[in-house]
């Protein structure tokens, strides 16, 4: 078997060989058009991280930075069965549910005065400790809590070992690379080591540590040791939102069969070629979305805010899925139980 592809590698070639899943290029500008309008908004700027969303941290400092490193450690796998029996979080007056559910219950236990944030809780947290620190108000727990508690002892004690219980010296040891700091995550932390083999060839999507170098870079506004020079070169985060928005806005097809098997509920194995053609294609769509959208500002002479980066549009269109949930209802999402999205 050949070396490991990037991410992006890895798209590309999925999407050239994709059978059940299909990229539509009118879409695909039609969303581009859509995101021309929000170029030079307050949405597609690092900024929006805290702006737009109040459980994220406000400070810059390394409190916040290892905040965000227990989070996306614990990224992964929210759907439930059904999406009127789920796990419930209430947290300052609001209930949350799926991933903002995970924040309220770390935010939660801070406010009660347990470290969550810190390695040297989490590297011996208890499985009892962790059920009740990521608690449901509903009688539906958090999905895949024993994985939750072996990873967090898992990744707490390589933290201790590896770099002194703080996730900033990791960040420090990446000289402002943001590639040079995603290798580094999933070299020395196995749980973010998502990857997988298609037609023969080793893929990568990296989603965790995608994710986490991107909200890395967001916490610190990508200033000081946030400022990646390559932070551009981080793609879109393969997870099971994405997809289900691409289809809506008709920039992903799915084959009938494929359609249907999602509409009835089956699950798909991680690994499985229907799901890997899934997340390949998804995130080559977003690279593609991108190029569109920076043609169609160079043409129109728009300005935007900063450079624009698949982070920024991933971002706009998770949020863009959570505010359109109703309207997105009759589009199915993939349901692969995994600790990698
Ligand atoms: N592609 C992509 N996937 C993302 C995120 C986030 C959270 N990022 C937010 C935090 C700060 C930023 O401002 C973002 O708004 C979570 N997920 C994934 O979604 C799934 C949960 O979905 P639901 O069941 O609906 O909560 C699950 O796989 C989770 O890993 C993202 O941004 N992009």
């Amino acid at each position: 078997m050949d070396g490991l592809l990037t991410p992006r590698e890895s798209a590309k070639f999925i999407a050239e060989n994709s059978r059940d899943v299909f990229i539509d290029g009118g879409g695909v500008r039609r969303v581009a058009e859509l995101l021309l309008a929000k170029a030079a908004g307050p949405e597609l700027r690092v900024g929006a991280w805290k702006a737009f969303h109040e459980l994220n941290p406000k400070a810059a400092d390394e409190a916040a930075v290892n905040w965000v490193f227990v989070t996306d450690t614990l990224n992964f796998s929210f759907w439930s069965e059904s999406d009127e029996h789920k796990c419930l979080v209430g947290y300052g007056g609001k209930t949350y549910s799926g991933y903002w559910s995970l924040c309220a219950a770390v935010n939660r236990a801070l406010d009660e005065g347990i470290p969550m944030t810190s390695a040297s809780y989490y590297a011996t947290v208890t499985l009892d400790e962790v059920r009740h620190i990521l608690r449901s108000d509903t009688d539906v727990p958090m999905p895949l809590i024993e994985e939750r508690h072996r990873i967090l002892n898992e990744t707490g004690k390589i933290l201790l070992e590896k770099f002194e219980g703080s996730f900033l010296n990791c960040v420090r040891k990446s000289d402002k690379s943001a590639q040079k700091l995603l290798h580094l995550v999933v070299e020395s932390f196995p749980s973010y080591r998502d990857v997988s083999q298609f037609e023969g060839k080793r893929i990568s999507f990296y989603k965790r540590a995608q994710i986490l170098v991107a909200d890395t870079w967001s916490v610190l506004e990508g200033k000081g040791d946030g400022c990646f020079k390559d932070i551009s070169r981080i793609t879109m985060f393969a997870d099971y939102r994405l997809p289900q928005v691409l289809v809506y806005l008709g920039a992903l097809k799915y084959s009938d069969e494929l359609l249907e098997k999602l509409l009835k509920g089956e699950m798909l194995s991680y690994g499985n070629r229907q799901e890997v053609e899934i997340r390949g294609c998804s995130l080559w769509c977003v690279e593609l979305i991108r190029d569109c959208l920076l043609e169609l500002t160079e043409k129109k002479g728009e300005k935007t805010s900063g450079e624009i980066n698949s982070i920024l549009l991933d971002y706009f269109l998770w949020d863009y899925a959570r505010d359109h949930r109703e309207d997105m209802k009759g589009i199915p999402f993939h349901r692969t139980r995994c600790i990698y999205y």
